[in-house]
């Protein structure tokens, strides 16, 4: 074990959650970068809803990390999580833990899955950080309906910590108007708002209490739900989430593979569809772009890895509530060219088809 840290210490667990495409994985790189300098030793739970790891690419590669891909912390992986943290624990040695939750996950069910853990390891759960996308908020608070905003009002009910971010987003006026909200849903987490989750770090992991957990001592007493009720996590407010009681993880393949990984569909909450396209050839990069660009509005998110046919490098894309960005990148290992879609009831045939066309278009080019 390195660093500050007594080794009869429990090892502070922080978990990040929030929307997609929020900025937790911006957050992540942050914390890493804060712990790093602080010669500490961090590791990290990465969950996706797609069969790829892709936010694993943006972090550092030395950094220990645990998987969980193609499906959601909360309910398909729920069972691994606590596996995932034993054996971090017991191969790494880590200093700190962080899990990154899926921005589709209910954050109480991995509150439990700690619990769980801690009742036979030394974990101690410090904070429920959750980021809100002060714009996608906005937008959604302006709507009042919908699957989608109820799960951000739930993530941020659980949380000990919001973490306001893309304030760069948003008016002035609507900033106060949403620091309000967020302090009428959850009056105990301070609100922090932050433009790429640049915050004061000690600030952000020591502010508000400590998300106490059981230690196995006092677990034989008090029951799960009256420990929490003494924290600032609202149990009640965060149980009310279907996809804790959705088992529905079958992989529903698409028709017509056309490549050894096949594209496929996953199903993974009951209103949260996720498409993973392979790509067999390059695309052109302007097409591409035109292509995101037009996304309809039920996808909300996408990421990925792609060779355009007409740039020299790699490069790492995102989607994220209208926004989308591009960063060369030199991929870590043997990374093929692909691209999640994760949104509510999308037509991923139709996702498909288009893909498929650029790929077509781009050979008719060469052709020529
Ligand atoms: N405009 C703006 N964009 C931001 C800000 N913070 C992050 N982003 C961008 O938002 C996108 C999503 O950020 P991530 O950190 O990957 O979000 P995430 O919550 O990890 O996403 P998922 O893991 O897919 O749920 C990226 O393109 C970021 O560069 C911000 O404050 N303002």
């Amino acid at each position: 074990m390195s660093g500050i840290l007594e080794k009869e210490q429990s090892i502070p667990v922080y978990i990040l959650s929030g929307f997609l495409g929020s900025g937790k994985t911006t957050l992540l790189v942050k914390l890493i970068e804060h712990w790093k300098n602080q010669n500490l030793r961090p590791a990290v739970v990465m969950n996706e809803l797609g069969e790829v790891n892709l936010d694993g690419q943006i972090v550092d590669e030395a950094v220990p990390m645990a998987e969980m891909l193609g499906g959601c912390i909360c309910c398909t992986v729920r069972g691994d999580l606590g596996i995932q943290l034993a054996d971090l624990v017991q191969e790494e040695s880590p200093d700190i833990i962080v899990i990154e939750a899926t921005g589709a996950a209910n954050p109480m069910e991995i509150l439990d899955a700690v619990t769980e853990t801690s009742l036979y390891m030394r974990l101690e759960l410090k904070s429920l950080i959750t980021v809100v996308d002060a714009a996608h908020l906005a937008g959604l608070y302006s709507e009042q309906k919908g699957k989608t905003f109820k799960l951000m009002q739930e993530q941020i009910r659980c949380a000990s910590v919001l973490l306001l971010n893309k304030t760069d987003r948003v008016q002035a006026q609507q900033l106060q108007e949403l620091e309000l909200l967020l302090n009428k849903w959850n009056g105990f987490a301070p609100v922090i708002p932050s433009i790429r989750c640049e915050v004061n770090v000690e600030h952000l992991l020591h502010t508000g209490t400590d998300v106490h957990l059981q230690q196995p001592a006092e677990a034989a007493g008090a029951s799960q739900l009256e420990h929490a009720a003494e924290s600032h996590v609202h149990t009640e407010a965060c149980h009310t989430h279907g996809c804790s009681h959705n088992h529905d993880h079958a992989h529903e393949h698409v028709e017509g593979h056309h490549h050894e990984h096949s594209s496929k569909a996953h199903t993974s909450h009951e209103h949260v569809m996720v498409y993973t396209h392979y790509f067999e050839k390059p695309v052109n990069s302007e097409a591409f772009e035109q292509f995101v660009a037009a996304l309809p509005r039920d996808i909300y998110r996408a990421k990925g890895i792609l060779s355009f046919s007409d740039t020299a490098s790699r490069f790492w894309f995102q989607y994220a509530y209208r926004e989308s960005d591009y960063m060369k990148i030199t991929p870590q290992g043997d990374v093929p060219n692909v691209a999640v879609f994760i949104g509510e009831h999308f037509d991923q045939t139709r996702i498909r088809e288009k893909l498929l066309e650029l790929e077509a278009a781009n050979i008719m080019n060469e052709l020529k």
